[in-house]
């Protein structure tokens, strides 16, 4: 920090012009920020830096020029429409993502009707705008999310909370599930519910004339996902993973695919001016359904645990129990907060993980010798039929990278938002206070600049040679960073080295006949854009 407050008043010297001290000065607090974004616990890998053109071009002496938006690239609104509305751009977000990022280079501009959008598309520029972030970054406008909650009377969770009350429950949350130790503590529940995974990957099978194919496994993948996250949240089982289904559950993923289902009309939910929702009633309609019903679930399941609690306290008994119960017994969050941030995570928690299980396990059916590497890892490092538990993956560095690598291939959030709080200078270029940024996770992850053989899958390619090794930069980040990143990482990490470690150690995994190249899309997040049929075909133990 202070070779930079040397640098920044080297150039403050040399710039004569009121403007460009103007915008030098935004530089120096975008600095501290990143100084104040450490104190509430971001690691930061190095420090902030200063845009690349404004530093070298202060080092050779002349004025550094910063740009304006007016001067900054990008697709004509034209072109834009064409692509979204014409060409079904909502579904290739991410190729058009790449696309742009090559034509128009690091930083560039696209207009959506009235709305500036600043994609910022290269590995330094991204961690700049990370590491400027105040203590509470806003990461997109949410006015449908909390139009919603305000009518019917509901708090906001993590995902739609902004300022004060964000940052409140954020203190709460980050307490019982971002350290790797709390979460380890639910490392046999979740075991339990890979037991019942691999139970119905046998039964699946049967179903079928090979005796090996599972059809669609992100259908299976979503019901392991979803059971492995409430199993923490809610402190009890769905029965996802059972041949009935019980009713409620079935309701709540009806629920689920309704608001992923109409993703473009929960999108125009919000689009649709007020004004205009009596002559288009139906994106709003299905939005509220659907929020209705991922509401009702989370608050069946709260009231429930509530329930026990209270007759166990009334019994005398001793009230013991995981995140849920701590929550309710320390009333750090009301229960209308209780149950938005559960709903919240909930929704956050299912498809994510599913899709990337599925990404995981096509990716070793399609690299036999990988999955074979990964298998003598495990079997060397646990032994023959061992469960695995969160403190033996640590030594498993190829099911980690796996985890890695799937993610960066097919990362679920192929790109994430901010609304900057305060002018910045990135790239060059001077953003205003208010504008609205996309991170571009899925062009950074393919650059040759940050990963050599970039269309490749390696999982190798995340473990450390030795300690001065630095595997981990700002080009693939699919859970975010800082202190807005991904509440659940630790818990979708640890749902799914469990998951991978047993499959491989289970069964060989192998792409069914029915099965070609499965390419990806986007649906809201980055999916399969067909399903995925492997064969699960038990390995001689
Ligand atoms: C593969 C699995 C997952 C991926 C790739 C993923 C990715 C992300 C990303 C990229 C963000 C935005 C971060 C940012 O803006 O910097 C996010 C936010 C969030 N995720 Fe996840 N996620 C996953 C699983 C989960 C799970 C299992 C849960 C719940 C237990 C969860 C809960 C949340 C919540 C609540 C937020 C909002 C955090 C906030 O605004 O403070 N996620 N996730």
């Amino acid at each position: 920090m202070a070779m930079l407050n040397h640098l920044t008043t080297a150039c403050w010297k040399k710039v004569q012009n009121d403007r460009l001290k103007k915008q030098l000065f935004f530089i120096c607090r975008a600095l501290h920020k990143s100084a104040a974004s450490d104190a509430f616990g971001i690691s930061a890998a190095g420090e902030g830096a200063m845009p690349e053109s404004v530093i070298s071009s202060a080092a050779v002496g002349e004025k550094p020029r910063i740009l304006s938006l007016e001067e900054m690239p990008g697709p004509s609104t034209l072109s834009n429409l064409v692509e979204f509305f014409w060409r079904d751009g909502f579904s290739r977000i991410h190729e058009i993502q790449m696309e742009h990022s090559k034509k128009f280079g690091k930083i560039f501009k696209s207009r959506f009707g009235p709305q500036l959008v600043v994609s910022v598309a290269h590995r330094d520029l991204v961690a700049e705008v990370l590491r400027a972030e105040g203590v509470a970054p806003q990461r997109a406008n949410m006015e449908s999310w909390k139009e919603y909650r305000d009518t019917r009377g509901r708090s906001t969770g993590l995902i739609s909370a902004e300022g004060e009350d964000w940052l409140k429950m954020r203190s709460v949350l980050r307490q019982l599930i971002m350290r790797p130790r709390d979460v380890a503590l639910f490392s046999d529940d979740v075991n339990e519910v890979v037991d019942d995974l691999i139970n119905r990957v046998r039964i699946l099978r049967t179903q079928e004339s090979d005796g090996a194919t599972v059809l669609n496994v992100n259908d299976l993948f979503f019901k392991y996902a979803m059971e492995g996250v409430a199993v923490i949240l809610y402190e009890s089982r769905l029965g996802c993973l059972e041949n009935e289904i019980p009713q409620e559950t079935q309701d709540y993923i009806g629920a689920l695919h309704l608001m992923f289902s109409s993703f473009k009309t929960t999108m125009y939910a919000g689009a649709i001016p007020k004004w205009l929702r009596p002559v288009f009633p139906k994106p709003w309609d299905e939005f509220c359904c659907s929020w209705d019903g991922l509401f009702k679930f989370s608050q069946i399941h709260v009231d429930k645990r509530l329930s026990e609690i209270k007759a166990k306290v009334e019994r005398g008994e001793e009230v013991k129990g995981g995140m849920l119960t701590h929550m309710l017994v320390t009333r750090e969050m009301n229960l209308e907060e209780i149950y938005a941030n559960l709903t919240e995570m909930l929704l956050a928690g299912v498809d994510t993980t599913s899709f990337t299980l599925s990404w995981a396990s096509y990716l070793l059916a399609r690299h036999p010798h990988i999955q074979q590497q990964i298998y003598t890892e495990v079997t060397k490092t646990l032994g023959p039929g061992a469960v695995a538990t969160a403190d033996d993956v640590s030594r498993l560095p190829l099911i980690r990278g796996l985890v890695k690598e799937t993610l960066r291939l097919f990362p679920v959030l192929p790109g994430n938002g901010r609304i900057t709080q305060d002018d910045l200078v990135v790239g060059g270029y001077f953003i205003p206070k208010g504008t609205q940024l996309a991170l571009c996770h899925y062009s950074t992850s393919f650059d040759e600049e940050n990963f050599h053989d970039s269309l490749n899958f390696q999982p190798s390619r995340w473990i450390r040679k030795d300690s001065t090794d630095r595997v981990d930069n700002f080009g693939s980040i699919p859970f975010g960073y800082g202190i807005r990143s991904c509440i659940g990482k630790r818990l979708a990490e640890l749902e799914m080295h469990l998951a991978l470690t047993r499959l491989i150690q289970k069964f060989h995994i192998c792409v069914s006949p029915l099965t070609s190249e499965v390419k990806s899309k986007t649906h809201g997040l980055l999916c399969p854009a067909d399903p995925i049929n492997l064969q699960f075909i038990d390995r001689e133990n």
